[in-house]
């Protein structure tokens, strides 16, 4: 296959699983909304991991909710757990690197708080550990997976939410949670500001 053939390829299959992603995920995203903002006016916060492209994720998540979207708005509560260095290498070097995200959780979320868990695989260990200690500090979860959802689908409760990105690769899953972080990142600014159209 040729360079441009295979880069056509690429964003066909984007396209392909984003048109899947829209049949399927309305749903589910609306109630991640739903459950996000039932936590915010209620005065709770957001806490978000995720590895790799999906920490970057997080961060990119947690700063649409500290500074803004598309409108200006107060800011709203989110912590990345991905980014304090000190915290993420003395928990690994000390304890294990599956506990980096779930000592966080442990320390900083409270009752009515929302763990926002990001993982392509669901395999993840530290992803894992994370949802249990959400579990311990009663804060509902709002997992961003793909493929069959992995253990972490398994861990999850009909109080939690599930977006479950339609696609068997770790790139395109990637790419369907950015959307959906858009997406509700979208509601609750319409919701917030009292945007109808
Ligand atoms: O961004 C990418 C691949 O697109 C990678 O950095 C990827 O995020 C990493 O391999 C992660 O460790 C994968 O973790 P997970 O999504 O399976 O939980
Ligand atoms: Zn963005």
């Amino acid at each position: 296959m040729n360079l441009q053939e295979l880069i056509r390829q690429t964003f066909t299959e984007t396209a392909e699983t984003q048109r899947l992603a829209a049949e399927r995920l309305p749903d589910t995203v609306a109630a991640a909304a739903g459950c996000l903002l039932e936590a915010l006016l209620g005065g709770h916060k957001i806490l978000i991991c995720g590895n790799g492209g999906s920490a970057a994720d997080a961060q990119h998540f947690a700063s649409e909710m500290v500074n803004r979207f598309e409108h200006d708005r107060p800011g709203l509560p989110a912590i990345a757990l991905t980014t304090d260095t000190s915290t993420l290498t003395s928990i690994a070097n000390d304890d294990a690197f599956e506990q980096i995200f779930a000592r966080q959780v442990r320390v900083l979320g409270q009752h009515g708080d929302v763990l926002v868990a990001i993982s392509t695989s669901g395999r993840s260990l530290n992803i894992l550990r994370a949802i249990e200690a959400a579990r311990e500090r009663d804060l509902r979860v709002i997992a961003l997976t793909g493929r069959d959802g992995g253990p972490l689908a398994g861990q999850l409760t009909s109080r939690d939410v599930e977006i479950r990105a339609p696609s068997e690769r770790t790139a395109r899953i990637q790419e369907t949670h950015l959307v959906a972080i858009h997406a509700l990142c979208d509601l609750i600014d319409r919701q917030l500001l009292g945007i109808r159209e």
